[in-house]
């Protein structure tokens, strides 16, 4: 019945509040079957007419008790479901959090950042109701109708006995609709991912969709969604209602049927008046802990398959603890045999030998999608899972351990990522222990110092993605911030692409000043960035078609000059028409 051993042990410090839960509500059905106790004799002396002042005050003294006892088992039991639903909370983000770190830079390569997120946050949420309502209503529907069947059977057997026989009708009728209820969550959920996924998609879109006059058909495809949407929402709450109404069915009429027995026993003088007044006043008490355990079934449902959805990400196959090697010093990067594939059908580097010797500025051209980007990333221990080898001095690249490759090789891309906070935030970030003085140097190694100088200096404020500056002046900053992380080995992937001239030649220049004292590989669609590396890889199709420097490939009169020259006349074409 929806019990997860393994979740539970995960969270294993909510057992004692688990059980201080159930443990507070047993008391308060004490003190109730105490109060109806009370309240039925008091009732049978006052039919008889011979109920004393002193039985009065007793019934009296026992009801006020009863009830402040009820009173405060609520309140506590509410705050041990408050208590474990937040070590749920705290305890399964953390394995979250932690289990990410283990998994490092290349977590992508296994589970989507999408599915992490709706993970950490909705599927904890879910637990959350889990551990705090239903799992301590399981135990509790358990406990109380062998509590009340243990004391009716001093009063009456045959009715105490009917009464408890009734009781695992509602678990049963649970589980009949578990399975279709089951299929048709499922079926709800992934509708309610896709509806989700259409919706933001055409908001982000909406400019574009605007432009192109598509928003009316867009809106049409959403209307169809949520429409089939509302159909499959109305057939699970139509579900839920349903088996709702079947549990009351079966939790009143056995308390009807125990009414009954009662009645019946009482006229065939098989029991006191007291104990007809007692079956009475204890029959819904049978079923009312199982009613409410069906009522928490469905969000025990969602429960359960957030768990699942967890414990896939908690078992993800880690990096491997034996990773132990530095950075070398000496990091001459080496790639021999390199094969790597995103899809098991489809092979995207073939075989392919590259070396970046150490202090060397190399680069690797190609036309797009030939595998230059996946190259850069296995480089960085973003993608693993590739064969052949890569090693650095010597050592294989799946050694070393990430913190340290990180900390030795500086990745920069088209799309570096700025933080929302000022600049000196995302500068600090290269070199924590920088001063104002060397920030300043930076920026103004970038040009970007006369800029951020009329604005509000190293406090500028970025918005989220620094949206609020240009594409330029943000892959400047983003150099500013590289070149402060002061790595041996620097990566640039196409970081010109997409921006204006006067910052690509600023970049580019940067990029050719730190070549002379470090490790530079340049990834460039652009051949006029790369003519003054010292070697070149031409990749072509996942395989290294040519190498040598720029006189030596145009001298070979094969792929990279057809490039070249292509490349040339476009821009000799886009000059002139600049020029009219
Ligand atoms: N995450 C991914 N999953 C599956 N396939 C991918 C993934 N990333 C890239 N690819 C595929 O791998 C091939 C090489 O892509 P890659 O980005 O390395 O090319 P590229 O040479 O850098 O191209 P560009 O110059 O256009 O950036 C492409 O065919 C692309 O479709």
């Amino acid at each position: 019945m929806m019990i997860n051993k393994r979740l539970i042990g995960t969270v294993a410090e909510s057992k004692k509040y688990i059980a201080g839960n159930v443990i507070l509500q047993w008391c308060s059905l004490a003190a109730n079957i105490a109060l109806m106790l009370s309240i039925s004799r008091m009732l049978a002396e006052l039919f008889r007419g011979s109920a004393s002042a002193q039985l009065l005050t007793v019934t009296g003294i026992v009801v006020i008790l009863a009830l402040a006892v009820r009173f405060f088992c609520s309140i506590g039991a509410a705050k041990m479901g408050y208590f474990s639903s937040k070590a749920v909370k705290k305890t399964l983000r953390e394995k979250i959090y932690q289990k990410l770190l283990r998994l490092g830079n290349s977590y992508n390569e296994q589970v989507k950042t999408s599915e992490v997120v709706q993970v950490a946050v909705e599927g904890v949420d879910q637990l959350e109701t889990y551990f705090g309502a239903y799992l301590p209503q399981f135990f509790y529907a358990m406990l109380a109708p062998l509590t009340l069947f243990i004391v009716l059977c001093f009063v009456n057997v045959p009715a105490a006995v009917v009464l408890l026989i009734c009781v695992p009708l509602i678990p049963v009728a649970i589980a009949a609709v578990q399975t279709w209820a089951k299929k048709l969550l499922s079926k709800y959920w992934g509708q309610y991912t896709e509806l989700g996924d259409t919706f933001l998609e055409n908001l982000q879109g909406l400019t574009t969709l605007k432009i192109y006059q598509a928003d009316a058909f867009k809106q049409q495809e959403m209307n169809e969604r949520a429409e089939k949407f509302r159909k499959i929402t109305m057939k699970v709450l139509t579900m839920q209602l349903n088996s709702i109404t079947i549990m009351d069915l079966i939790a009143y009429g056995g308390a009807a049927l125990g009414v009954i027995m009662a009645v019946t026993q009482y006229q065939s003088g098989g029991v006191s008046l007291e104990g007809c007044l007692l079956i009475i006043l204890l029959a819904a008490d049978f079923f009312i802990p199982m009613r409410q355990l069906g009522s928490f079934f469905h969000i025990a449902m969602n429960g359960m398959a957030a768990s699942d959805k967890i414990f896939r990400l908690l078992d993800l196959e880690e990096t491997k603890l034996e990773i132990t090697e530095s950075f070398p010093s000496d990091h001459t990067i080496r790639c021999s045999g390199l094969s790597f594939s995103y899809d098991p059908d489809r092979e995207i580097l073939h075989g392919v030998d590259l070396t970046f010797p150490q202090g060397s500025f190399t680069a690797l051209v190609g036309e797009s999608g030939c595998g230059k980007s996946t190259l850069a990333a296995i480089l960085m221990g973003r993608n693993r899972g590739y064969t052949g080898t890569v090693s650095v001095g010597g050592v294989p690249l799946s050694s070393i351990q990430e913190e340290s490759l990180l900390r030795n090789i500086t990745y920069i891309s088209h799309q570096s990522y700025l933080f929302k906070g000022t600049v000196r935030d995302n500068l600090l970030m290269g070199k924590p222990a920088a001063s104002d003085e060397e920030l300043w140097a930076v920026l103004s190694r970038v040009n970007l110092a006369e800029f951020l100088k009329a604005e509000q200096g190293l406090d500028t404020r970025l918005l989220e993605k620094a949206s609020n500056l240009s594409g330029g002046q943000c892959q400047r900053l983003a150099l500013a911030r590289a070149l402060l992380h002061d790595s041996p080995v620097y990566i640039f992937d196409e970081a010109t692409s997409n921006i204006d001239v006067e910052s690509e030649n600023d970049i580019m220049r940067e990029i050719h000043e730190l070549a002379k004292s470090k490790t530079v590989i340049l990834v460039s669609h652009r051949l006029a960035n790369v003519v003054d590396a010292n070697h070149i890889y031409v990749l072509d199709h996942g395989t290294v078609a040519e190498s040598g420097s720029h006189e030596e490939l145009l001298s070979r009169h094969s792929l990279y000059e057809r490039l070249w020259t292509a490349q040339q006349t476009l821009e000799q074409f886009g000059k002139e028409c600049a020029g009219v």
